[in-house]
């Protein structure tokens, strides 16, 4: 009979059949695939089970024969579950004696974690198919319903009229590659470890093949990201801590094509540092359990091609532009980052001994800060000149006052000396006979990156701020900027964050404020209840 075109809804079965399902202890299970999920049911004389697994928490299902056996038991007509071993079809090490092929599915299933939080279990389905007297037609069948639920998995429209023609084509064949940038410095030293015990067998179950690069050196990331022939892979995926993440976006913008590969090449994070806040924060905007294995939403995540817009920052100081995807303080959180380095074999652990260190020896620093309230509209500020200043300008640097704010930020470049005297001389130059340049820029020397990325709307540092502006002046404990949620695993810093909602959450701490208040205020940021005893300023991005 032939199906007309009308879409299906959801629970529209897709493919049915009756199953001996070896991992529910050898019963029979009718099947149901649907594009929302595969449906187990048991029946019985008066009752009906049925189980669904999500689609969502699929990752992948692989066809496997079965393995010779070392000792074949004769009255044992069908393997069980916990002695079947099962190979690809192309080794050299099958039981012939068995027909069957084997589906094996995998999925991540949401559970309850002893009754308070949510955890995802891994769950593997194995449905035997052996309709038919020769291996190959039942293969034929098994990458059929391999070909449906991997093409679900990567949210095409699979509709009923295409099963026919499913079952016709070749076996369904993965066109992504990964790159893995593995750092095995990262955190107490573990991001080799963690990619191989637990991305790999993730990566292996969703058949997803990647390259694996381990980082020589601190920047190494950022100039592979920079020089390499990005568009060979689908996808990045880095394991390590905020380190890692910070070379990598940086390299992308010294990259002359970075919005291409911004538009095309998703990056994640496998946390594997000691503090891991951008992994945390994106596993809790997308309600992801994080705990008990912090690796396993961003591994999921990365298989399934799971991909989300999250703001960034462009900071600019005098000597250099860079690109941030978390926070950028002053003061005491940030001096804990630093100095705490020494105590990295400790992991994430560093952080609250350095707290409570830097809570002893507690320093205060004179400064001036401006912001603009997120409320307030941002008046652009044209790039002035200072008619009255000499300066003595290198010769390739020429006057444009149309595109200069603009055009100046390619010109930066965080390793130039040149970049330095520029900044200081505040007005808006740039070089425009400069063809030297880094990443892929055809001729350019990739020794010497130069930062492209997108241009700020905000008045050069040097400039007179508008009137709208707020200035604050005097001694402060810190002042930190955050626009995700966590700077840290257990440092919920912003708790109304959103990955891309264009704001900035800044948290200012007066000089003279006591200890004890900065101590309660330490405790609060595990939960977030600090927000509750401090004034958060927000401020809009503008990148
Ligand atoms: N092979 C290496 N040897 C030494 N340092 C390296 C190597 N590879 C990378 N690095 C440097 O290690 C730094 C820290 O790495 P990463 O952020 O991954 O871990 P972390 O600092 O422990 O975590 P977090 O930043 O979350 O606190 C990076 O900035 C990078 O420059």
């Amino acid at each position: 009979m032939e199906i007309k075109s009308e879409e299906p809804t959801q629970n529209r079965i897709l493919l049915e059949e009756t199953f001996y399902v070896l991992t529910k202890k050898n019963c029979v299970f009718r099947v149901r695939l649907s594009k929302t999920g595969l449906c187990l049911v048991k029946e019985s004389e008066n009752n009906v089970k049925e189980q669904i697994i999500p689609i969502q928490d699929i990752i992948g299902c692989r066809c496997l024969r079965s393995k010779k056996q070392s000792k074949n038991c004769a009255c044992q007509s069908i393997p069980r579950s916990t002695n079947l071993k099962v190979v690809e079809e192309n080794s050299g090490d099958l039981d012939d004696t068995d027909v069957s092929a084997y589906l094996y599915i995998y999925a991540y299933i949401l559970v309850n974690n002893k009754g308070t939080s949510k955890k995802r279990e891994r769950t593997i389905i194995t449905l035997r198919f052996r309709s038919f007297d020769k291996y190959e037609d039942n293969n034929k069948e098994a990458q059929r319903w391999r070909t449906i639920i991997k093409r679900l998995i990567k949210g095409d429209n699979v509709s009923t009229s295409h099963i026919a023609e499913f079952s016709m084509s070749n076996k369904f064949k993965e066109s992504r590659r990964l790159l893995v940038l593995c750092n095995p410095k990262s955190g107490p030293g573990k991001g080799r470890v963690i990619f191989q015990q637990k991305v790999v067998p993730i990566l292996q179950e969703a058949e997803i093949p990647y390259d694996l690069h381990i980082t020589k050196h601190a920047n190494f990331a950022r100039e592979f990201i920079r020089t390499c022939n990005i568009y060979q892979w689908s996808g990045i995926v880095l394991v390590g801590g905020d380190g890692i993440v910070f070379e990598a976006i940086n390299g992308l913008f010294e990259r002359w094509d970075w919005s291409d590969v911004a538009k095309n090449i998703p990056i994640g994070v496998v946390p594997g540092g000691s503090g891991n806040g951008l992994a945390r924060s994106i596993a809790y905007h997308c309600s992801e359990p994080y705990d008990p294995s912090p690796t396993l939403p961003s591994a999921l995540a990365a298989v399934r091609h799971h991909c989300a817009p999250m703001d960034l920052v462009r900071v600019e100081t005098t000597s250099q532009i860079m690109f941030s995807f978390l926070s950028v303080g002053w003061g005491f959180l940030s001096d804990i980052d630093i100095e705490s380095e020494r105590l990295r074999m400790l992991g994430g652990q560093r952080f609250t001994v350095w707290s409570v260190a830097r809570l002893i020896g507690l320093r205060s620093y004179s400064g001036r800060l401006w912001y603009l309230p997120a409320n307030v509209p941002l008046v652009q500020a044209k790039p002035e000149l200072n008619p009255g200043s000499s300066l003595d300008l290198p010769t390739e640097v020429h006057l444009e006052t149309q595109t200069g704010r603009q055009r100046l930020d390619s010109w930066y470049s965080a390793a130039s000396r040149r970049s330095a005297y520029f900044s200081a001389t505040g007005s808006s130059y740039q070089s425009t006979t400069d063809s030297g340049g880094g990443g892929d820029n055809p001729g350019g020397d990739p020794d010497k990156p130069r930062m492209y990325g997108p241009g700020s709307q905000l008045p050069c540092l040097t400039q007179p701020l508008p009137a709208t502006w707020k200035c604050m002046e005097g001694r402060f404990v810190m002042v930190h900027a955050s626009y995700q949620t966590h700077l840290g695993e257990d440092c919920l810093f912003a708790p109304d964050a959103k990955l891309n909602d264009g704001t900035i959450w800044l948290l200012i701490v007066h000089g003279g404020t006591t200890r004890t208040q900065l101590l309660h205020f330490l405790l609060g940021l595990s939960t977030g209840a600090h927000a509750a005893m401090v004034t958060q300023v927000l401020i809009q991005k503008f990148v």
